[in-house]
């Protein structure tokens, strides 16, 4: 079918080859008209604005926009209200706030446009490997688009079928999911996200436990900071970090994509020293934590890998230089200056 695509960034490119190469028919529009132009080399139909983008689509038209979330999709989103005629539809495939989701499938409704909102997993793989789709949104509009969601979706083969399950094979089964109305997609990938930071996180601590399992060697040399170990002998192992992620993809309960792309990280730079240590975070994580709040439903270890995230940043600094402070004022601890 055809599709239309604003925004041709990583993800969104990939998307429109990927659906090319299933045949289907593209008119794509990004500012960057080198984007444009290379798509067009591959043999989407180019356009120069958003209008141009409609004018090159049939009725009902389809248009997926790929942008960053926030202000940006804010503002596409209203310019194709605007545009585009009554039951058209747009899929924002982004990392929107599903409650941004409502409020944009309000606006478009105005003129009868079904927004269908749309978490869209599997990063800069996806053109391999498929996208996993979180869909949110009025049930017909969501079936008229099928074809688009199962071609970019992995499909039934990409993973063995659940034991037990049998009969017709279910969206789900081939990677997409129509979850619920406008903001369940992104509701679903907003908390997939959340998981994402845990699963993160815990793998990035367990392999820093076992680097510093050589604590032993190094407070002897005097050289810690810490309370002097009282057994340092049990902390005498150098342990290649980059081999135990190597291990663990083979038949170990942890093994999983995450670990897949550490124990390549860790091959190509065992210390990692590209890396500053300072890790971003978009806003999902945020999100889910918030609605573990207002759903006054625990989430520990969500919560603790989003504040590692924080703590990675310099915004720390000054609760540990008021720890410090305290330390040295009760009981006139030696701690250290500022270099
Ligand atoms: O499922 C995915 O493909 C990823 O989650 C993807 O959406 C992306 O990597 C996040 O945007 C990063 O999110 P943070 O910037 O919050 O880490």
């Amino acid at each position: 079918m055809q599709l239309g695509m604003i925004g041709l960034g990583r993800m969104g490119a990939n998307l429109v080859r990927r659906l090319m190469r299933d045949g289907h028919e593209c008119v794509v529009y990004d500012h960057n008209v080198d984007a444009i132009k290379a798509l067009a080399d591959e043999g989407a139909i180019a356009s120069g604005s958003i209008a141009d983008l409609k004018a090159k689509l049939d009725g009902p038209r389809a248009v997926w926009v790929m942008v960053p979330a926030g202000d940006i999709t804010t503002s596409v989103i209203e310019e194709l209200a605007t545009t585009l005629d009554s039951d058209d539809i747009v899929i924002d495939g982004g990392n929107s706030y599903y409650r941004d989701d409502i409020r944009h499938a309000k606006r478009l409704s105005e003129k009868g446009i079904h927004l269908i909102d749309c978490g869209t997993s599997g990063g800069v793989w996806g053109l391999e490997r498929g996208y996993c789709l979180m869909i949110g949104g009025e049930t017909e509009p969501v079936a008229r688009v099928e074809a688009i969601f199962k071609t970019i979706a992995p499909g039934f083969e990409s993973a063995e079928r659940t034991p037990g399950r049998e009969g017709a094979i279910a969206p789900s089964e081939m990677g997409y999911l129509h979850c619920g109305p406008n903001g369940a997609g992104h509701f679903v990938k907003m908390v997939h996200n959340g998981i994402e930071y845990g699963m993160m996180a815990s793998i990035a601590e367990g392999l820093n436990i076992i680097r510093n399992a050589d604590i032993g060697t190094r407070i002897e040399k005097g050289d810690a900071e810490t309370a002097p170990l009282a057994e340092p002998e049990f902390y005498q192992y150098d342990i290649d970090v980059a081999e135990v992620t190597e291990v663990w993809r083979r038949g170990s309960v942890v093994g999983s994509w995450l670990v897949d792309l550490t124990a390549e990280a860790l091959h190509e730079s065992p210390d990692l020293a590209d890396y500053s240590g300072r890790v971003s975070d978009s806003g999902e994580g945020r999100w889910t934590s918030i609605a573990a709040i207002d759903e006054g439903v625990p989430a520990p270890v969500l919560s603790a890998a989003l504040y590692s995230r924080f703590a990675s940043r310099d915004l720390s600094k000054f609760a540990d230089q008021a720890l410090s402070a305290m330390r040295k004022e009760f009981g006139g601890h030696d701690e250290k200056p500022a270099s």
